[in-house]
């Protein structure tokens, strides 16, 4: 897929990875709508929250409201969506359920109000959606259970997605990235929100330090790959230190 003129919606977009991947599809010619966050930034935001769910006594469902919102003003004003990178999400063992909601709950919700706006049976234009799992979406993360479930979620959401697609004929393609350490405020935050795991921080450290960390911009660069490579549909790229490879499963039927 070339980005010129596609419209790409970026959660987590602020920070980290989510900045640099943003930065590379505008880069490479995309408009890129990124202030979704279920955080609110603005007063007239918080406003806006505090209002609706006084009148809906359900904050989940403001937030919803709010992000189904954006999407819609997002569809309208550029005709479409095409490319989604659902990169917002949390470390916090300590606040597990959180991390859940976030990660894994997020990941699921945004992709279920945006195939509306993209899938071609209901008039959209088809297009890419980009996951950020991580390598503990791939195999035992032991100072970070809770953590490492939502993203072994994540994979497992991304390849049904992928089949689900294919079956359905949405004519969208979904993959994702799967990371080692990154050089961002979460994972320095790290020993700060392991939780009941606290005592295994010296072991989070010597991972660390044993597999090295990556720049945010690798990451982008990872996910403009499998943005932009149209053969590319349930899977997964791991991109460790010093080496990026795609991931086989194994064959379960
Ligand atoms: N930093 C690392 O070592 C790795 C990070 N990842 C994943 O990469 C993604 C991005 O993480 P980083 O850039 O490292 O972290 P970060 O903390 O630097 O940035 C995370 C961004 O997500 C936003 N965010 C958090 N909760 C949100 C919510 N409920 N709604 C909207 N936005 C929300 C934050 O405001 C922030 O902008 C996460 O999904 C993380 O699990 C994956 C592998 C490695
Ligand atoms: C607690 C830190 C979380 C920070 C954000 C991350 O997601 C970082 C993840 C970094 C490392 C994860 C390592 C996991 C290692 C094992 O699960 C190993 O079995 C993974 C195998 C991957 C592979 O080589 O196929």
């Amino acid at each position: 897929m070339a980005l010129n003129g596609k419209t790409a919606v970026v959660t987590g977009a602020a920070l980290g990875i989510g900045r640099a991947i943003t930065e590379i599809l505008v880069k490479n010619g995309a408009k890129v709508k990124r202030k979704f966050s279920n955080f609110k930034t603005t007063e007239e935001e918080r406003e806006m929250e505090v209002r609706v769910s006084s009148e809906m006594k359900n904050k989940k469902l403001t937030v919803i409201l709010y992000f189904q919102a954006a999407l819609q003003t997002t569809a309208d004003t550029f005709g479409g969506i095409d490319i989604v990178c659902n990169n917002a999400g949390i470390l916090n063992e300590g606040e597990w359920e959180k991390t859940v909601s976030i990660n894994l709950l997020g990941v699921i919700r945004v992709t279920y109000l945006v195939l509306k706006h993209m899938n071609k049976l209901s008039g959209g234009r088809g297009g890419v959606v980009v996951n950020t799992a991580s390598m503990a979406g791939l195999g035992p993360f032991l100072t970070c259970p809770a953590y490492s479930a939502t993203k072994h979620g994540v994979v497992g959401f991304t390849r049904s997605m992928a089949l689900a697609s294919i079956v359905s004929d949405y004519g969208i393609h979904f993959n994702a990235v799967c990371p080692g350490f990154v050089q961002t405020d979460l994972m320095y935050n790290i020993p700060n929100n392991l939780g009941q795991f606290s005592h295994l921080a010296d072991i989070e450290k010597e991972m660390v330090e044993k597999m090295g960390t990556i720049h945010p911009s690798v990451v982008a660069e990872c996910v403009l790959e499998l943005v932009t490579d149209e053969r590319k549909n349930g899977d997964h790229l791991l991109v460790k230190s010093n080496q990026k490879s795609y991931v086989t499963f194994p064959e379960v039927l």
